[in-house]
Order: C-alpha cells, then sequence, then structure tokens
C-alpha cells in the first residue's frame, strides 16, 4: 500500500546519473569543487530533513555531528587504517551515533526552545573543544587520502553524488515504514503517538541516532573533499544557519536537502566574494526562517501539499460523478446502515476498572469508579460536562499517573504500564481534539493507528464502513467531522481488545451521528472490537450501547441497560441539572483535553 514512488525514483536516479556526467565534463575546476560543497551540504541537509524536519525536534548541533564524523576520517587516515575512506567514512558516521542518542535522552523529557537550548549547549561545547584540540593530522599536514577511484574532484563529486542518493534512497524507505510516519505524528502530537502504540522515547531516540549518523557521513564527505579539516568548518554558526534553511526549506524532502545544499554552497561563496563575513548569510536564513516558522510550513512541504491536495480533490470529483453527492441524507443513511437491536453485553469482562480515585489538587475527577466492558459490547459513559468522562478515558489509557484503584485488561493488571504499551496491549483511544498530521493520506495514518502492515482491502474496508473519502486523500483536505471518524478507523485498525473513543460524533449532524451510533452497534462483530463509547448525544448512544453508566461529579450514579438507565429520575435530574437534557445533541468542542502530561 506504501510503496516508494517508482516513477520519482527513476527521475532522481536519472537526474543524479545526469549530474555526475555533466558535472565533471562541463564545469571548471573552481565550478566542480562548488558541487562537491553544494553535495556535501546536501547529505548534512538530509540530517536536520530526518531530525527537524521530519521529526519536528529543534536541533541546532548537526554540524557538531558531522564533526564528529571528520575527526574520525582523519585521526583514522592519520593512522593509515586498514579499509581505507570507504570504510572510514562509514565508522565516522557510526561513532555521532552514540552522541546523537545522548543528546536525545534530555530530548524524551523536554521539548521546543528549551530542548534547542540544550542542543545549542552541546554545539557550543563541540565547537570549544575543536578550538582547542586541533583534527587529527592537521599539524602533521597529513591530508585524507580518498579511493583511488574517486581521487580527482571530478570523481569525488561523483563519489558525494553516490553517497546522497544513497542515504536519499535509505530515507525514501524508512519514511514509509511505522517508524518514518510515527515522527510526523511526534511533531502533531506526542500523545497521539503513544495513544497509537508508539514509543515516543524510542522515536526520538531513533531521529537522533539516524540524523546523527547522516551528518557524521556529511563531516566525513567534508574531511575527504578538503583533505585537511579545521574547527571553523564546523562552527556553531554554521549550524544555526543550516537550522534556519531546513526550517525554510523543508529538506525531509529530497528536492529541500537539494535546494539546501546548493544554496548553503552558493551563500558561502557569494559572502566570500562580497567580501562579506559568513555569519550574514546565516542572519539572513534566520529571518526568513522566522517567517516559516510563522506559516508552520516549509516552502517545499507548501509546493508539495497544493500538489497533493490538487491530486485528490480530482479524486474526489470522480468519486463524485460516480456516485452522486457525498452526504448521506437520512433516508439514504437507513438504507445503507440499518438499526441494530445493540448486543446485550455478556462476554467475559475484557476490560475491568475498580475503585478508580484520581484527583487533581483539590478536584476530585473520578471517586470509586467501577466500570466493566464485556467482550463483544458497546458500553457508553455519559454524564454531564465535567462528570470525569475524559478523565476516566485518560487514566485508564495510561495518560494519567498517580491514581487509585485497578485497571485490568483481559484479566490481567496493566496498572504500571505507560500509555504506548498499554495500546499495544490492547487498549486504543481517540482523544476529544483530533490531531493529525496534514501531509499523511489517510491510508498512512490507518497505518499508524493500525501498527502493522494493513493490506490496501482491510484499509479500503474501514474508510468505506466510516465513511471516510477514498485512503490516497491527504488528511489535509478531510474536514473536522470526517476526521475523528478516521480516528475512530485507525483505533478500529488496531484490532484491539477494547477502543474507548471520546465524543466521536462531534461534529457531525444529526443523521450522520445516527448512521455512526449504527455503525458502532456493529463493530464488535464485525471487527472483534469492544467499544467504551463517551457521548452527549443520546440518540447516537442507544443506537450504539447495549449498557451505559453514568458520572455525574466524579460519581457512578447509574449503570444498567440503555434504556433503563436513560429513564433513571437521577439521570434525568444530573442533565437538568446542567440545562442538558437527553436527546438533544451538543456535539460541542471543548477544546484540549484537560489531563495530564503522557508518561510514555
Ligand atoms: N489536568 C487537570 N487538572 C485539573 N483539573 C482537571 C484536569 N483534568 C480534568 N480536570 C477536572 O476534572 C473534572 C472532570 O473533567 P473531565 O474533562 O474528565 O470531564 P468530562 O466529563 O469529560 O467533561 P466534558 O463532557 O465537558 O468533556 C473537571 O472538574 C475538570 O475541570
Amino acid at each position: 500500500m506504501s510503496a516508494i514512488n517508482v516513477r520519482s525514483t527513476a527521475i532522481g536516479l536519472g537526474l543524479a546519473v545526469a549530474a555526475c556526467v555533466a558535472v565533471p565534463a562541463l564545469l571548471s575546476s573552481y565550478w566542480i569543487y562548488l558541487a562537491i560543497t553544494a553535495v556535501v551540504s546536501g547529505v548534512i541537509m538530509q540530517s536536520y530533513g530526518v531530525i527537524v524536519g521530519r521529526a519536528g525536534v529543534m536541533s541546532l548541533c548537526q554540524w557538531s555531528f558531522a564533526a564528529i564524523g571528520a575527526w574520525v576520517v582523519m585521526r583514522l587516515n592519520l593512522s593509515d587504517a586498514p579499509g581505507g575512506f570507504l570504510l572510514w567514512l562509514l565508522l565516522g558516521g557510526l561513532a555521532a551515533v552514540p552522541v546523537g542518542v545522548a543528546i536525545g535522552l534530555p530530548a524524551l523529557r523536554i521539548r521546543g526552545v528549551n530542548l534547542a537550548v540544550i542542543t545549542f549547549g552541546f554545539a557550543v561545547s563541540a565547537d570549544l573543544v575543536l578550538n582547542v584540540n586541533q583534527f587529527p593530522g592537521t599539524s602533521e599536514l597529513k591530508t585524507v587520502v580518498r579511493p583511488s577511484m574517486f581521487a580527482t574532484n571530478g570523481r569525488y563529486f561523483i563519489l558525494a553524488v553516490i553517497v546522497f542518493t544513497v542515504l536519499a534512497i535509505g530515507l525514501a524507505l524508512l519514511n514509509r515504514t511505522r517508524l518514518g510516519m510515527s515522527w510526523l505524528e511526534l511533531r502533531h502530537s506526542e500523545r497521539a503517538a503513544a495513544a497509537h502504540g508508539i514509543s515516543v522515547a524510542r522515536s526520538k531516540l531513533a531521529a537522533f541516532a539516524i540524523s546523527a549518523f547522516i551528518a557524521g557521513i556529511g563531516g566525513g564527505l567534508l574531511a575527504g573533499q578538503l583533505g585537511l579539516v579545521v574547527s571553523s568548518n564546523f562552527s556553531m554558526g554554521q549550524s544555526l544557519a543550516m537550522f534556519a534553511m531546513a526550517i525554510l526549506i523543508g529538506p525531509h524532502n529530497i528536492e529541500g536537502a537539494i535546494m539546501g545544499g546548493v544554496m548553503g554552497a552558493i551563500m558561502a561563496t557569494i559572502m566570500d566574494k562580497l567580501k562579506l563575513p559568513q555569519d550574514l548569510g546565516g542572519m539572513l536564513f534566520g529571518v526568513l526562517a522566522i517567517f516559516a516558522l510563522r506559516s508552520g510550513i516549509s516552502q517545499t512541504d507548501m509546493v508539495r501539499a497544493r500538489k497533493r491536495e490538487r491530486a485528490a480533490r480530482g479524486l474526489l470529483d470522480k468519486v463524485k460523478d460516480a456516485t452522486g453527492p457525498a452526504d448521506p441524507a437520512p433516508a439514504v443513511t437507513q438504507a445503507v446502515t440499518p438499526a441494530v437491536t445493540p448486543v446485550a453485553a455478556t462476554g467475559e469482562p475484557c476490560l475491568a476498572v475498580r475503585d478508580l480515585t484520581v484527583r487533581f489538587g483539590r478536584v476530585v475527577a473520578l471517586d470509586s469508579v467501577d466500570l466493566t466492558v464485556p467482550a463483544g459490547s458497546v458500553v457508553g459513559l455519559i454524564g454531564p460536562n465535567g462528570a470525569g468522562k475524559s478523565t476516566f478515558i485518560a487514566t485508564v489509557t495510561g495518560f494519567v499517573s498517580g491514581y487509585e484503584g485497578a485497571v485490568e485488561l483481559d484479566g490481567r493488571s496493566i496498572d504500571k504500564l505507560t500509555p504506548s504499551v498499554r495500546a499495544r496491549r490492547g487498549l486504543r483511544r481517540t482523544f476529544q481534539t483530533t490531531v493529525i498530521a496534514p501531509e499523511l493520506t489517510q491510508y498512512e495514518y490507518l497505518t499508524i493507528g493500525a501498527g502493522r502492515r494493513l493490506a490496501k482491502a482491510e484499509a479500503d474496508e474501514l474508510l468505506d464502513f466510516f465513511g471516510c473519502p477514498p485512503g490516497e486523500v491527504p488528511v489535509s483536505i478531510v474536514d473536522v467531522g470526517t476526521r475523528r471518524l478516521l480516528d475512530v478507523a485507525a483505533a478500529i485498525a488496531a484490532r484491539p481488545k477494547v477502543a474507548l473513543l471520546d465524543e466521536p460524533a462531534a461534529g457531525q449532524s444529526a443523521a450522520e451521528s445516527l448512521l455512526l451510533g449504527r455503525r458502532l452497534a456493529q463493530v464488535p462483530e464485525r471487527f472483534g472490537v469492544s467499544i467504551l463509547l463517551v457521548e452527549h448525544d443520546m440518540e447516537l448512544v442507544r443506537a450504539a450501547c447495549s449498557q451505559v453508566t453514568v458520572l455525574d461529579f466524579g460519581h457512578v450514579i447509574a449503570s444498567g441497560p440503555t434504556e433503563a438507565v436513560l429513564e433513571d429520575p437521577a439521570v434525568m435530574a444530573a442533565y437538568l441539572g446542567t440545562a442538558e437534557v437527553p436527546g438533544t445533541e451538543t456535539g460541542a468542542e471543548t477544546g484540549a483535553e484537560p489531563v495530564a502530561e503522557p508518561t510514555a
């Protein structure tokens, strides 16, 4: 379903071959040298692409990782280590990995600007160390010995292009894996990633490790280009300028890495020719990057998004022409998904929550709550605003730590598990505020949710069942209500034991909401997934749930078969007390969910 784009790969390889033929044959030695600089900068740009572009981590020390690669190459060159330049290059990249992981460790707890400060601190320290200790071989003037095949600058350009291309293909393949896609999700919401079973810690460390490896390779290539490198080749200013350029251009897209490399090389030359300090170029990129940060999207992402959306709109038009209007009218709705009586909950409890108490300071959000979801059933959890429903979901799925009580999944305690481990054990959730990376297609999002390779037919069935557009359509052009359905589909795609859905019908019309209720009623039998449903729309609850538990001010005030509970005077009073009568649809977004930070 998510194969690498063969046409783009063929074009890219064709361009690489053309450059390898044309540059050494047609350009003067000065321009060949500049072309090597552009490709080497492009390699280091690819490292920014992983950590900044893809994972959204503000790393300001990529050139320090490059310096490690260069240092290893020069050290091995000085001692005439066996294996030659290509092996040294690889070892230089590998040597940067543990340092990348070490720098990544604070990133597990720290984000944003604070993390940028830490990486900047490392860049400053590396700068100081390199200023005091020269690179190996510089005092002996022992220049790096290139492989004999790539000894001349013309040939070295070809080697640099090969390295760039191999890395680009490797990254393109990696981006299609769950790890690569998880970086995009991390960038938008660590909580959503954890809810999909993604280990936030592992994904972030992998991003640091891989980006450090690539930067290390780039540094080694630079050592091979220059013969001897000095600390100023890896200055903080360089790191900052490249970071700014990465924000502006988006080097996680191949064309962004190439543009970044070329601009880096040309900018240095222009500054040199104008006899201006190099840092001025960095400042210029910094100013432009501020605009990119404000708009929240890089130039290449913007161009790609426009192209993708144009193609998706064309596809949607075709679907509309073939099937008529997209919106399901109530009559159609009833024909497509007839009402089924929610199956009475008779299975063994697959989720059992006992005596759950959660306090936020002096607020007791949940007070000794007992709730069971039998296997094969849809259970409703309702209550007025502020009753504790979202807190219940957040606590059971591990996003609120320090609670009292016991949570068991299939008879086994999960109290000590992190959100991502609970998700992998079979407990998936959706959020009241849906955050989905807009760059993803719906297919890709379902793959992230599923946590496994998803056959196209299976993905299509899920999208069709929940009334989402075709899988190729990017999330960016899917409306908010449909994104919620997509979120539900992604939770079900994982085939968890229980899916906990937090107001999935918000943003839907009354007809769509009822349709969703009927669909949810079928989920246990059709997909083998039990559901705990938090909703305000009582028609939806009636259509979907065989039993309901009602919370009010953190207490369970009623629990049992749906109709009996909804007619309970205590339940009516609880709703009337908040001016919300069962049967009316609120469907209101309540903004960010007020729960504690994930413990993943
Ligand atoms: N992180 C938090 N810090 C402090 N108080 C919180 C926090 N999260 C929830 N609360 C409080 O806990 C109570 C329950 O909130 P919760 O969001 O779980 O209710 P809810 O039933 O989901 O409401 P709604 O239907 O509006 O979504 C509220 O009084 C809320 O203000």
